[in-house]
């Protein structure tokens, strides 16, 4: 099964459009993980297991595992959910994005070394930059459009050609860059009338959409311009808000708890759509 494929098979079959972040934290573990010399997978793991049933996919961030030189602990994370819970994409945040040759090993590097599903890509260098992508027709390309942290309006707002800038991201991507049909889009919670002009520009594109949570997005927002014809066509992506949502020995309950709450809050919004 292809990513898009097993990503629409777990927004039906488990009813749910939350997307889990994997950003690890050592400085947020609780106190009694600090003796293990393994805790990033340790911790990871657990969140994993308590929550891959309500997931439509997981959502590692590589800078928070290099950043700790736990590149292995990684590999072996996402083969852990691969094996255990089949069926749940993982999508690798790397937001690269360079030359073609290099291009190429960052293909190796998602694909091969991590065995990710689908990978976070910035566009800014055009299409070259994203062709040894695209051509990974098994693989999700998921391309930065309308980002959500504040500065996000800096360049993707200009004006280009009439349009903002990440608008005619939209439209270049949906229409030229999809032959496949592997491609989605990065869009923030944080920005609803932004993610409302994406939606009506990319029809059923799939959107990645991070900034709920921690960052202060509103659920509600997000699905009533978000949403897609079908009620769905979203990875409503949180982190923080999940991973650490109790500081103590109870962290996977409540990781679990926090995640059940999201699903339910983003499915009753469906339902009132
Ligand atoms: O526009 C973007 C693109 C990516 N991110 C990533 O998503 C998570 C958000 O974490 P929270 O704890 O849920 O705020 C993080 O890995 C970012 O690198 C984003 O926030 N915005």
């Amino acid at each position: 099964m292809n990513f898009m494929q097993a990503l629409r098979t777990r927004w039906n079959d488990a009813d749910t459009l939350v997307c889990v972040g994997l950003d690890p934290d050592p400085a947020r573990f609780p106190a009694a993980m600090g003796d293990d010399p393994d805790a990033v997978f340790a911790f990871c793991r657990a969140i994993v297991d308590a929550t891959a049933d309500l997931a439509c996919a997981f959502k590692p961030q590589i800078a928070h595992f290099a950043a700790l030189r736990a590149e292995d602990a990684l590999e072996r994370l996402i083969a852990h959910i691969h094996e255990t819970h089949p069926g749940v994409p993982v999508i690798l945040d790397a937001k690269r994005g360079d030359i073609g040759s290099t291009a190429q090993r960052y293909v190796v590097e998602a694909f091969e070394r991590y065995d990710a599903d689908a990978v976070t890509l910035n566009p800014y260098l055009g299409r070259d930059s994203i062709q040894p992508f695209l051509d990974r027709a098994d693989k999700g390309v998921i391309l930065l459009c309308r980002t959500s942290n504040p500065g996000g309006a800096d360049f993707q707002n200009l004006g280009c050609g009439g349009r903002p800038l990440y608008q005619r991201v939209a439209e270049t991507i949906a229409r030229d860059w999809n032959a496949h049909g592997n491609c989605a889009l990065v869009t923030g919670a944080t920005f609803p009338e932004e993610l409302g002009q994406v939606r009506r520009i990319v029809g059923d594109l799939p959107l990645l959409v991070p900034g709920i949570g921690a960052q202060g997005g509103d659920v509600e927002a997000v699905l009533r311009e978000g949403a897609d014809a079908h009620g769905a066509g979203l990875m409503i992506s949180s982190s923080r808000a999940i991973l650490y949502a109790s500081s103590g020995e109870d962290f996977a309950a409540a990781a679990r708890t926090a995640t059940q709450a999201l699903r339910d809050q983003i499915n009753t919004c469906r339902t009132q759509a």
